[in-house]
C-alpha cells in the first residue's frame, strides 16, 4: 500500500480509512483531540507523556516537511489528563503538495476518531499593536490563497466527508475561544493574548510591503502560509476546531525599510516563546470537554 499512496495528491474515503486504520494497529492510544504544532512550535511534545511515535516516513500517503522546525512525527500520549495526538510539523503547499495532499492528516485523525483540532503556527504580524512574543487566538480568517484558487475542497465531493458546500462563518469555535480567553487570564498572560484574525498566503516568499499594507486594509491581524487549509478541511468533517498563532515577526510595512522577514527569526521566536505557549495549551486542555 505504500508505495500507491505515497505517490498520490488525492485521497478517496478508502484510501483515508485505510490509512487511519494503519496507524491504529501501530498504537494503544486511542485520543479525540488532535493538535498540529507549527514553525519551531515543536516543543509543544514535551507535555505529552508516555509517548507514543510514528515519523511520517512510516505513514502512506502522509507529506514529509522539508522545512527546519517542522519535525515530522505523530506523537500519540497523554496531556494532563486526556488522550491526544500530536502532529510535531506540517507540511506546505509552497513545497510542492496539493492542498490536498497537505491536508491528508486531518482527514485521517477525524477517521481515527479526533473530534477537536487545535492547529497553532508561526505568523507574522499585521496589526500595529501586536509585539513579537505575542500569542493571538484566531477568532476568524481570510483565505488569501484560497482566492487564487489553492483550497483542498476543491474537486469532486465525497459527502461521507462532508457536504459540498460547508459553512465557515464559525469556523473558530466560541467556546474553546472563550475557554482559551479565561485560561490566559487565569495564568496571568493577558497582557500578550490577543485575538485576531489570520491570513494565509501560499508563500514561500515572505510578503512585499504594498501586500503588507493591503492586509491591513483586509482587517488581517497576523499572517502565514498554512493552517487554513487544515480548518477548511476539519469543518468540512464536523470537527471542532481551535487556532493560535504565535506572532514570531512582525511584517515590513514601510517602503525602504532597511528591516527584513527571515525564517531564522521565526524560529528563534518558537524556541524563547515556546514554553508560554505550553504553558497556555496544557491549562486550556486540562478544562477542555471532550
Ligand atoms: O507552519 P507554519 O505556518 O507555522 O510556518 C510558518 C510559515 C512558513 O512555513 C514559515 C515561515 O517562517 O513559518
Ligand atoms: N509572513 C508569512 N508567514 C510567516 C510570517 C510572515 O511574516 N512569519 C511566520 N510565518
Amino acid at each position: 500500500m505504500s508505495r500507491d499512496m505515497d505517490s498520490k495528491n488525492t485521497f478517496t474515503y478508502e484510501d483515508v480509512e485505510m490509512i487511519a486504520n494503519h496507524i491504529l494497529e501501530k498504537v494503544k492510544c486511542r485520543p479525540k483531540l488532535g493538535i498540529i504544532c507549527g514553525s519551531g512550535l515543536g516543543k509543544l511534545v514535551d507535555l505529552v507523556e508516555d509517548k507514543e511515535v510514528l515519523p511520517y516516513q512510516e505513514i502512506p500517503g502522509f507529506p514529509v516537511s522539508t522545512v527546519p522546525g517542522h519535525e515530522g512525527k505523530l506523537v500519540f500520549g497523554q496531556l494532563r489528563g486526556k488522550s491526544v495526538v500530536l502532529m510535531q510539523g506540517r507540511a506546505h503547499c509552497y513545497e510542492g503538495y496539493t492542498p490536498q495532499k497537505i491536508t491528508l492528516p486531518v482527514r485521517t485523525m477525524k477517521m481515527m476518531g479526533i473530534t477537536t483540532l487545535f492547529v497553532t503556527n508561526a505568523a507574522g504580524g499585521v496589526n500595529k499593536k501586536y509585539n513579537i512574543g505575542d500569542i493571538m487566538i484566531i477568532k476568524d480568517h481570510v483565505n488569501l490563497a484560497g482566492f487564487a484558487g489553492v483550497n483542498p475542497l476543491v474537486g469532486v465531493n465525497d459527502e461521507k466527508f462532508g457536504p459540498r458546500f460547508p459553512a465557515m462563518s464559525n469556523a473558530y469555535d466560541l467556546g474553546l475561544r472563550q475557554l482559551a480567553l479565561a485560561k490566559a487570564k487565569e495564568i496571568g498572560f493577558s497582557d500578550f493574548v490577543r485575538e485576531g484574525v489570520y491570513s494565509m498566503m501560499v508563500g514561500p516568499n515572505f510578503e512585499t510591503v504594498t501586500e503588507c499594507k493591503i492586509l491591513s486594509l483586509l482587517l488581517v491581524d497576523a499572517t502565514g502560509m498554512s493552517t487554513i487549509p487544515e480548518v477548511l478541511v476539519a469543518k468540512h468533517c464536523g470537527m471542532r476546531v481551535f487556532g493560535m498563532s504565535l506572532i514570531t515577526n512582525v511584517v515590513i510595512s514601510e517602503y525602504d525599510s532597511p528591516a527584513h522577514a527571515n525564517h531564522q527569526e521565526v524560529l528563534e521566536t518558537g524556541e524563547r516563546r515556546s514554553k508560554d505557549l505550553q504553558q497556555l495549551v496544557a491549562a486550556i486542555v486540562a478544562d477542555l470537554d471532550l
